[in-house]
């Protein structure tokens, strides 16, 4: 933060009222305790923010939610909290860490970005080899908790993923649009890390139609986002569906068949346990709740724009934790 930014803050400003010294060098000396204290918390507060912006806390704290959902269900009921804990915070330090090496690889054209040009790389708010360290000792460290507590298998998936989103993914973003499908495969993976700590295997559907649900959502999730940054994307040098196609029918027909997808995988996801009454209602359900993002990905391709797209982004983010919801409820009755 800048001396100047640090004088018009109000803490500063109500630190030198308060000090009421008559002269200038009176209040110099009265109020330089509080404004240095005031500019230590000010820049820690900063400097600790800047550390979980560059982790993508939003996305990580989905992809939380999608571990312990598939986690519940290869489970067959809720986990220990303790296990839980573990699962938790190796899962999310190893996407912490995949969120910021690809704030790493990027910071130079994410200067290109308003969306992007504030992270703290870009900024210049963080030295680049403290965000190197610190993206490989959250690596590290969430891969050793993972293989510690729950052995080679979701550790492995975790390393792979975080292998195939920061060395495959990012750099494929500049090259070709085919990268939302790695992107999609990254992203969905971290169910399957989910599904095997909690005692499930990589060879069982139920684990690959959790995959699915996952992998398709992005579709309507990704496709509204490239829509409202593709001036942006394009004027950065990215390669988007809404870059190379830019009236949006493209994207609009992808945010369809992700909706679709999303509905198949979790119908029978929902007809698989034992019980027609019971999956007849859940798979209702599953229609019911993703029938929003179904019907905003049916608008935004019939007339690509900006509200619609918004639309289908809000929509996306409420479908998903919905639909994981009655699928876990559903595979656990
Ligand atoms: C191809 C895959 C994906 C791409 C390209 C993508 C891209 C993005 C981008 C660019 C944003 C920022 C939007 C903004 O700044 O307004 C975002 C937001 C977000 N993404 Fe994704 N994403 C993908 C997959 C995922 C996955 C797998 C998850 C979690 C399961 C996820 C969860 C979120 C969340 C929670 C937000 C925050 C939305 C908000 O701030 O309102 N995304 N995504
Ligand atoms: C456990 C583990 C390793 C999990 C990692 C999975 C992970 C972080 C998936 C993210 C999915 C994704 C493609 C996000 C967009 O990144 P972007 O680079 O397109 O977003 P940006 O433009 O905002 O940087």
């Amino acid at each position: 933060m800048s001396t100047d930014t640090l004088i018009a803050d109000p803490l500063h400003q109500k630190a030198r009222h308060r000090a009421g010294a008559s002269s200038f060098a009176a209040a110099e000396a009265i109020s330089t305790a509080p404004i240095a204290s005031t500019r230590k918390t000010v820049s820690l507060k900063r400097r600790l923010a800047d550390y979980v912006q560059l982790t993508k806390p939003r996305i990580v704290t989905m992809i939380l939610v999608t571990t312990v959902a598939s986690a519940s269900i290869a489970a067959g009921g809720m986990i220990p909290s303790i296990e839980l804990a573990w699962l938790l915070l190796g899962t999310g330090m190893v996407a912490a860490s995949a969120g910021a090496a690809n704030q790493v690889w990027e910071r130079e054209i994410d200067c290109g970005m308003a969306r992007t040009a504030v992270r703290p790389l870009p900024d210049q708010r963080m030295h680049v080899a403290n965000a190197i360290l610190y993206t490989a000792m959250l690596g590290i460290a969430g891969t050793a908790i993972l293989q510690w507590k729950f052995g080679i298998v979701p550790a492995a998936t975790g390393l792979a993923t975080w292998l195939l989103y920061v060395v495959v993914y990012t750099p494929m973003k500049t090259r070709t649009s085919f990268n939302t499908t790695v992107g999609a495969v990254a992203g969905a993976l971290p169910v399957m890390m989910g599904y095997t700590a909690a005692g499930g295997s990589l060879t069982e559907w139920t684990g690959w139609l959790l995959f699915g649900i996952l992998a398709a959502w992005q579709y309507p999730h990704f496709m509204a986002i490239a829509w409202l940054y593709r001036r942006q994307y394009a004027e950065a040098g990215f390669c988007m569906s809404t870059t190379v196609e830019p009236t949006g029918k493209s994207a609009g027909l992808q945010s369809i068949a992700g909706s679709i997808v999303i509905i198949a995988c979790s119908i029978v996801l929902c007809a698989m346990p034992l019980g027609l009454t019971a999956g007849i209602i859940a798979s209702a359900a599953t229609v019911l709740a993703s029938y929003p993002m179904l019907k905003a990905s049916i608008r935004f391709a019939k007339m690509p724009e900006d509200a619609l797209a918004r639309k289908l982004l809000r929509s996306s983010l409420l479908v998903l934790p919905a639909v994981l919801l009655i699928v876990t409820i559903r595979c656990l009755v």
